[in-house]
């Protein structure tokens, strides 16, 4: 049998993530890891598996125009999608190519009835280009979800709470591809000594302005890289750097971080404590602790203590006080749309009350093991206040041995500060501030 190419495989992974309800990235992994083809083409495996159900709203309803009420299959539904996806958005793919594809999978998977019209429905589309400008009749939220491909239920919240030019922008920052940040291991290397050697090796790397630990750089694989083997650098997110500034350890402290896995912040919390001190990396998932072992050792950290627990069952264990607490809490993800475009498909604002339900218990049962004096830092991905400001907020009204920490604003650079609450103890950011991940960070302090 053939070679499938690029197209086919997205293809497939894009059935499998119907047919089982799953997510893209890990049927991406499974099908890529099965395939023999070349990192080129996985690259545009991946960015059409992405793009399509990134862009689904916008481009079923384009297709709407063409097939109407019509019943047709869902694979030859995901191949017309990502066909369109293609010629509107892969300025790289000539329009040809893509439907000549298109046909070709059409032919080979179904029969010439399908392939007609595939044929026929997309070179309709491209007979008609200002099918994409022809907006949904209706209210502002129906337009925003269509041309931005967002649910309408999020539009109608964003909209809420942050206007509507604000959720254009947010939407415009969630379909575009993140840019990729590294962490520089100050255990290992400094950060210029590090930028010297990414430009001698080509790259156009800059400094974050929201780390000092983070450079971004120009694209390509970061992971796989020597420096990265030498444990010179993480991959991180620059918004996920700002969480180590706000715990704020110092060399010497007991640290506990409640639910550490892959471990990306328990490991900035050791480079910032210079690998001095104890930390408590736990998580739930005992397939997960080789992960966070594996960061720390890649890096050259040694007080990192990996341990298998429900972060509820914590205050149980007779662990002892800790100086700093980190809850980077499970959460329904909305800042990392970018990254998990089915996110914003899949979960419900029911999933929202449910999980904001399990972090007030955690951040709740966490805070018995604050020292007095100590801090307890509470972050997510999310962007929903029911997880975030109103978690916090409940917590202090139900816990008067915790302050809001206003001194959280001198752990956090210049740039940061401006979009912090009034109480200077928390910060939301949105995706399309610094072109980083949705965050939300809170510090709350134990009185001494
Ligand atoms: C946002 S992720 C943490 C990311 C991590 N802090 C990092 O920077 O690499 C949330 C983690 O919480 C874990 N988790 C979910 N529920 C938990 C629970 N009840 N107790 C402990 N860990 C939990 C998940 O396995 C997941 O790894």
């Amino acid at each position: 049998m053939a070679k499938k190419g690029a197209r086919d495989i997205a293809l497939d992974v894009l059935n499998r993530v119907d047919e089982h309800k799953s997510y893209s990235n890990l049927e991406l992994r499974n099908v890529l890891d099965r395939s023999e083809i070349s990192s080129v083409d996985a690259g545009l495996v991946t960015e059409l598996v992405y793009g399509t159900i990134q862009r689904k709203l916008t481009l079923e309803f384009v297709l709407s125009h063409f097939v109407g009420g019509k019943k047709v299959q869902t694979w030859v539904r995901n191949l017309l999608l990502l066909s369109l996806y293609q010629i509107r958005f892969l300025d790289r793919i000539p329009d040809r190519a893509a439907v000549h594809e298109a046909v070709e999978i059409a032919k080979r998977r179904g029969h010439q009835g399908i392939s007609s019209m595939v044929n026929g429905v997309l070179r309709n589309v491209l007979r008609q280009p200002d099918v994409w400008d022809r907006l949904p009749k209706g209210d502002a939220v129906k337009q925003i979800a269509v041309t931005h491909s967002h649910p309408e239920w999020l539009i109608r919240e964003w909209i809420k709470l942050y206007g509507e030019e604000d959720t254009k922008a947010i939407c415009d920052a969630n379909n575009r591809a993140p840019q990729t940040s590294i962490r520089v291991n100050p255990l290992k290397i400094s950060r210029d000594e590090l930028l010297a050697k990414l430009r001698e090796d080509g790259s156009e790397a800059v400094a974050s302005v929201l780390s000092d630990q983070g450079i971004i750089l120009d694209g390509g694989h970061a992971a796989g890289t020597r420096w990265f083997k030498e444990g010179y650098y993480t991959l991180q997110d620059e918004s996920s750097m700002l969480v180590a500034s706000a715990v704020a350890p110092q060399p010497g402290m007991r640290v506990l971080d409640a639910c550490a896995a892959p471990g990306g912040k328990t490991s900035h919390l050791a480079e910032k404590m210079d690998n001095r001190g104890e930390i408590i990396a736990n998580d739930v998932h005992p397939h997960k602790r080789e992960l966070i072992a594996g960061t720390a050792k890649r890096l050259g950290i040694s007080i990192m203590e990996t341990m298998v627990s429900d972060a509820l069952d914590l205050p149980e264990k007779g662990l002892g006080l800790f100086d700093r607490v980190l809850l980077d809490a499970p959460c329904t993800g909305f800042g990392v749309i970018r990254r998990k475009p089915d996110l914003k498909w899949n979960k419900s604002k029911e999933d929202v009350r449910s999980i904001a339900q399990l972090q007030y218990q955690l951040l709740a049962g966490l805070s018995t093991m604050v020292a007095p004096g100590g801090t307890l830092v509470y972050s997510t991905c999310t962007m929903e206040p029911m997880e975030n400001q109103d978690i916090v907020r409940r917590f202090v009204d139900k816990h008067p041995e915790f302050v809001l920490d206003e001194t959280l604003r001198d752990d956090l650079p210049a740039v940061v500060r401006d979009k912090m609450d009034e109480s200077g103890a928390f910060v939301q950011l949105l995706p399309h501030h610094f072109d980083s991940d949705g965050f939300f960070i809170a510090r709350l302090r134990r009185k001494a």
